[in-house]
């Protein structure tokens, strides 16, 4: 566990660096002596992934719709940062630099301070949009502190990239209460002003952030508060611990480095094994021991949830990745924003798209970026269940009111989603009679429940969604007009893959938010997004994403991933010819219900069909297999071994 405040190491003089550099990109022995070794192991990884030195990095800039959406998916953080920013705004502005807050990608989300210097910072691509992991842009402050998980300095010439030697940057990575990094603060300024306290101040900013995270964040778990020094209780830095029946759930850094523990601490630890006695009362301050000596120490009952949390666990696993969101191009961003704000208003929505186009993904957004975001999500999906068991799930039941039915009774999911949000997947699946009672519910805004039993008032947000044509079936006479008209007030059709007009952006949105930001992560090649961007997907979202992740799990560490690797079925057909537009390609619905075969499921099966698929278009020659899918041999070799070849 690295300190919270790591010393600053001492600048080399500009020569002394500048010779270092000579060797080091030379291959002369004696550089390590004049770096220090954060930036000698970046220096090592920038070369070993093949990156420019002399050159401008190619850091291709979000497009003015996609910042938006990714400043939209990082609003929480973006809030929560705010005072800091605008305290190290002050400093940095007289400084002559600026700060900034990334995404924990480091891709640049804000900046604020000097204009002179924010002008002269994106003439090396400083700017918000553009991302400055190091793969992307070589040894800096942002990439090079995400990888190393702590605070860094990089000055001057200790860029990797030569242009980059006109900024001195000092970056800290911001982790959340479970360890995860959610974001990174950076001062930058010019490389002749040196900054004495840039890095002790990013720390500081980043140790105020981290400290309000737990605030609310933790409702009905016991959270204790310690520090060796009683006055520095209440302030950021004292330690901040949570458990969950006497386990450690969550926690700040101080607490961990006052207590010598690492993030692995989470989940394995129990309150007897770091303080002696027992947690104590609410509200006690007491002295305790530890380890490590003795601390004041006080225990607070964070408040409980003001409602039910069951559909959304209010403490994350510990050791569980944050998911990558959603990436919507900027029209469905935009129906998102009118969704959310007519979902307010009491409108219910209904969602069309093809299968896989990201339906329920949308519905979840809907709730999750709304006023009823702490409340329930209740979903049902209607072409699962047999119509007996829609109606009880629906509508729930008395005690006792049909056979199989549970002693207690059970509410139901209109029930359920009181006061959270209602989502009715497939719902041009519901059989009509069920299609009534549902309607009758919409406009009483009430619920019997099955076997008799008093009416309950009910209030939900109601999103619907189908990959059929509810109008088509209103035309039909399977699905009730009355029904179609009050559901279908708003209505957002999601578009297919194919017709979107950026796809290779796309691809390689989706590839970088699940390869995450390490130096090692694969790259895709220019002409494998290419043939992923001219696929036509049938299966839309949920089969690109299935492909990526094959391609990802076959990847090596810091692989670049040609077309060779793909699936024959998407190399072959679609190198040969554009996508179709969307006005021509639309699938019968029938069809485009079946994604690729062997491209959906998880991601073991997806990965072992992809195996199979290639050793039997290469008559079982494991070399040739291997080489199509860019994997080495030992990979089928282990493959065939689990399958008792
Ligand atoms: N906007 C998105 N960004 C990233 N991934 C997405 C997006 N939309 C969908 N996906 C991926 O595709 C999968 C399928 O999405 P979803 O279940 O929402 O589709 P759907 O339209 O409801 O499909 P179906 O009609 O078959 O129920 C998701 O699990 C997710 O992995």
């Amino acid at each position: 566990m690295p300190a919270p405040f790591p010393p600053l190491s001492p600048v080399p003089p500009p020569d002394e660096l500048l010779t270092a550099r000579r060797r080091f990109f030379s291959g002369a022995p004696g550089a390590e002596q004049a770096l220090a070794l954060p930036i000698i192991r970046s220096w090592t990884r920038c070369a070993e992934r093949g990156l420019p030195v002399g050159g401008r990095l190619k850091a291709e800039p979000l497009t003015q719709g996609e910042l938006s959406i990714r400043r939209e998916r990082y609003e929480a953080l973006r809030r929560r940062c705010r005072p800091e920013l605008e305290a190290l705004h002050l400093s940095a502005s007289a400084a002559g630099g600026i700060v900034i807050l990334t995404d924990p990608t480091g891709l640049v989300l804000d900046t604020v301070g000097s204009a002179d210097f924010a002008d002269r910072a994106a003439q090396v691509a400083l700017r918000p949009g553009v991302s400055w992991s190091e793969a992307d842009s070589g040894t800096n402050a942002i990439g090079t502190a995400l990888i190393e998980r702590r605070g860094i300095e990089v000055r001057g010439a200790e860029h990797y990239a030569e242009p980059h030697g006109i900024l001195t940057c000092a970056a800290a990575p911001i982790h959340d209460p479970f360890g995860e990094l959610v974001g990174l603060l950076d001062l930058s300024g010019p490389s002749a002003v040196p900054h004495l306290h840039a890095l002790a101040l990013v720390e500081l900013a980043v140790g105020q952030v981290e400290h309000r995270l737990f605030e609310g964040a933790f409702p009905g778990r016991d959270v204790v508060r310690f520090h060796a020094d009683p006055s520095f209780l209440g302030t950021a830095r004292e330690g901040v611990l949570v458990f969950e029946d006497h386990r450690l759930v969550a926690a700040n850094r101080p607490a961990l480095s006052l207590l010598g523990l690492g993030w692995d601490a989470l989940g394995a630890r129990r309150f007897s094994e770091l303080f002696e006695g027992s947690l104590g009362r609410p509200g006690d301050a007491r002295r305790a021991r530890t380890p490590n000596g003795a601390v004041m120490l006080r225990l607070e009952r964070q408040a409980p949830a003001p409602v039910r949390m069951a559909a959304v666990p209010a403490v994350a696993p510990p050791a569980a990745p944050a998911p990558a969101g959603p990436s919507f191009d900027a029209e469905t961003e935009q129906a998102l924003g009118r969704a959310i704000r007519l979902m307010n208003a009491g409108v219910p929505v209904l969602i069309q798209g093809e299968t896989g186009s990201g339906k329920e993904v949308f519905a979840r957004q809907i709730h999750a970026r709304g006023p009823r975001a702490d409340r329930t999500f209740a979903a049902v999906n209607c072409a699962a269940l047999p119509e007996g068991l829609i109606e009880s799930e629906l509508f729930g039941y008395e005690d006792g009111a049909f056979t199989g039915a549970r002693r207690a009774g059970f509410k139901g999911l209109f029930r359920e989603a009181d006061g959270g949000v209602l989502f009715l997947d497939e719902i041009g699946d519901m059989p009509l009679g069920l299609q009534s009672r549902l309607l009758r519910v919409l406009q009483e805004r009430e619920v019997t429940p099955l076997g008799g039993g008093k009416a309950v008032k009910v209030d939900f947000a109601l999103v619907c969604a189908s990959h059929r044509d509810l109008k088509m079936l209103v035309e039909q006479g399977s699905f009730r007009a009355d029904l179609y008209f009050r559901i279908a007030q708003y209505t957002v059709t999601l578009p297919p893959l194919r017709s979107l007009a950026d796809r290779e952006a796309l691809v390689e949105r989706l590839w970088r938010d699940m390869a995450g930001p390490g130096a090692d992560a694969p790259l895709l090649s220019p002409a494998c997004r290419e043939a992923l961007a001219r696929h036509t997907w049938p299966g839309n979202f949920r089969q690109l994403t299935g492909v990526l992740k094959v391609l990802l799990a076959l990847a090596e560490p810091g692989e670049t991933v040609g077309p060779e690797a793909l699936p024959a079925d998407i190399s072959a057909a679609d190198l040969r010819s554009p996508a179709q537009p969307a006005a021509t390609s639309s699938l019968p619905a029938s069809q485009a219900r079946d994604p690729a075969p062997g491209l959906s499921g998880d991601l073991g099966s997806v990965t072992r069909a992809a195996m199979d698929a290639a050793l039997k278009e290469c008559d079982g020659n494991i070399s040739r297999a291997a080489r199509r899918l860019g994997i080495h041999r030992s990979t089928l070799h282990r493959h065939l071994a689990s399958r008792g070849h």
